[in-house]
């Protein structure tokens, strides 16, 4: 008889682990429910959409339930499970009608996802205080903006949603000031000098930045009038929040083990604390290769990954995960800045021997007169072992290839004296005969 597999959530990791399944041509039936009444959107172009640099939000969808029936899914949506009887195997689900129904599953994948965190202050129930996160979020958002005495904008958190939607806010023409209890903005991104230079490039474009603040409460009536933090009062029309994300974990509670911010515990193979269930995307846990530990990291591409390795699993074909190192990079107002691993503020606090190498220069052969940019490139790596722990990039010049080449160098272990002489082509039109990555490894200290 064919095995029934259950996929709660159907967003990234639950449309990964639906194709995965549906693509496998075994004789499955396999059945996704989601609260939502959309699937796969992509929430990285919400900034673009809000700051009109896209023409609409059509293209920020890659499936539909349509897609996922055709390929013979049942997909239920609008429908919220509710609970799960982990020893009947069985999940219990809210349908549209109000009902509530009853299946059974032999495997169940958990891709649940996360939510953005709230702050238990006074006034964050007033009108106007939005959290961005779904699609309808940003609907709502941009339907709010169609008021021009909407001016004042003020954004809590300063890490990526936050400066994304700075941008957008003021390419919309609105006043934005951006708050931060950190020192820094991206500040568990990168460190200090290329903070820095995100930051110089915001105020730039008039955004105005309050670090080292935390917001105490909000203030109005009925609609927010004023953001308070300790230091200062802000005059506001609206305020968005973009503090962080929480695993959303709850149909676990009691029964599934968890890691300390909430998020299910998982192996390599995406599985729970019991059998046939698994857990993927910002529902679950990470494997750190960086930090080597278990770790949470919210992103699109670790949720795509993982769904695809738990629906291998489930599907009996057992596939580890590498594990991540967090890549990420942003892009504002053309100014690029790329991620991998650890920063080195991040390694010196998990207690490593951590130094680092920065080196600063064009892209292309100085003679190249045109379309050349500086590049800023910074290693960290572990003066004992000589891992490379992380590697930041930054420029107006598309860098986000040489990431991913650091990505694999921290998955592999490699380390920083490999890198110092290793084969690099040159082409003026491309690079340097004295790269800057060869540059910056050369700088790194010799074993003693
Ligand atoms: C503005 C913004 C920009 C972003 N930009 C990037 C980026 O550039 N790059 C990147 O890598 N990441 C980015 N992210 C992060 C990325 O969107 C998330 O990491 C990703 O959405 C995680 O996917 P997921 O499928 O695990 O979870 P989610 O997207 O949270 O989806 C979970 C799904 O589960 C459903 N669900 C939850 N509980 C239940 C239940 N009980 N019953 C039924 N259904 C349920 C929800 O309705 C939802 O559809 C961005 C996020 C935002 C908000
Ligand atoms: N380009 C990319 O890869 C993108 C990735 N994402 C991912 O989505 C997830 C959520 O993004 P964000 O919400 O921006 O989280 P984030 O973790 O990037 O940033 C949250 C920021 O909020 C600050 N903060 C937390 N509590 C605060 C408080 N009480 N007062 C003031 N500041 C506070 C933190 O110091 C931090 O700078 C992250 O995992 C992020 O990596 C989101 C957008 C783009």
């Amino acid at each position: 008889m064919a095995q029934n597999i259950i996929v709660v959530g159907a967003n990234h990791a639950g449309t990964a682990a639906l194709n995965t399944i549906l693509d496998s041509g075994k004789d499955i039936n396999v059945t996704a429910f989601d609260a939502n009444s959309n699937i796969s959107f992509l929430g990285c172009g919400m900034a673009l959409w809000i700051g009109g640099q896209i023409s609409g939000p059509e293209g920020l969808f890659y499936s539909s339930r349509q897609a996922l029936e055709a390929k013979g899914a049942h997909v239920h949506m609008n429908t919220k499970v509710s609970s799960i009887d982990f020893e009947r195997k069985t999940i219990r689900a809210k349908c549209t009608t109000g009902d509530y129904y009853e299946q059974a599953f032999d495997k169940l994948i958990l891709a649940t996802g996360s939510m953005p965190v709230s702050l238990p202050i006074e006034g964050i129930d007033l009108h106007n205080v939005q959290f961005v996160k779904l699609y309808q979020n940003a609907e709502d958002v941009i339907h709010k903006l169609k008021n021009k005495n909407l001016k004042k904008i003020t954004i809590i958190g300063a890490g990526y949603i936050g400066v994304e939607l700075a941008e957008a806010f003021c390419r919309c023409g609105r006043e934005v000031t951006l708050i931060d209890s950190a020192s820094a903005c991206l500040s568990s991104y990168y460190d200090e000098p290329f903070s820095r230079k995100m930051e110089e490039n915001l105020e730039r474009h008039g955004i105005r930045l309050a670090f080292r603040e935390t917001v105490q409460r909000l203030e109005g009536h009925e609609t927010i009038q004023k953001v308070i933090t300790e230091k200062a009062s802000y005059d506001t029309d609206m305020a968005v929040f973009c503090a962080g994300f929480r695993p959303s974990t709850k149909l676990g509670d009691g029964v599934l083990e968890k890691f300390d911010n909430g998020a299910y515990l998982v192996s390599r193979r995406q599985e729970t604390s019991i059998p046939d269930v698994y857990a993927a995307g910002d529902c679950a846990t990470v494997y750190n290769n960086a930090s080597q530990r278990t770790d949470y990291i919210a992103l699109a591409s670790n949720a795509v990954r993982s769904g695809i390795i738990a629906a291998q699993n489930a599907l009996g074909v057992p596939v580890d995960s590498p594990g991540v190192q967090g890549s990420n990079g942003i892009s504002i107002w053309n100014l690029k800045m790329v991620s991998t691993g650890l920063s080195l503020k991040k390694a010196i606090r998990l207690g490593y021997d951590a130094a680092y190498v920065d080196y600063e220069d064009y892209q292309k052969a100085g003679f190249l007169e045109t379309d050349n940019q500086k590049v800023m490139i910074h290693i960290i790596y572990d003066k004992s072992s000589r891992r490379i722990l992380g590697a930041q990039l930054c420029s107006e010049y598309d860098i986000s290839m040489a990431i991913h080449m650091f990505s694999l160098a921290v998955q592999e272990q490699v380390s920083i004296d490999t890198l110092k002489l290793f084969d690099m082509f040159f082409l003026p039109h491309f690079n340097q005969p004295y790269n800057y990555i060869t540059m910056a490894a050369l700088q790194a200290e010799t074993r003693p």
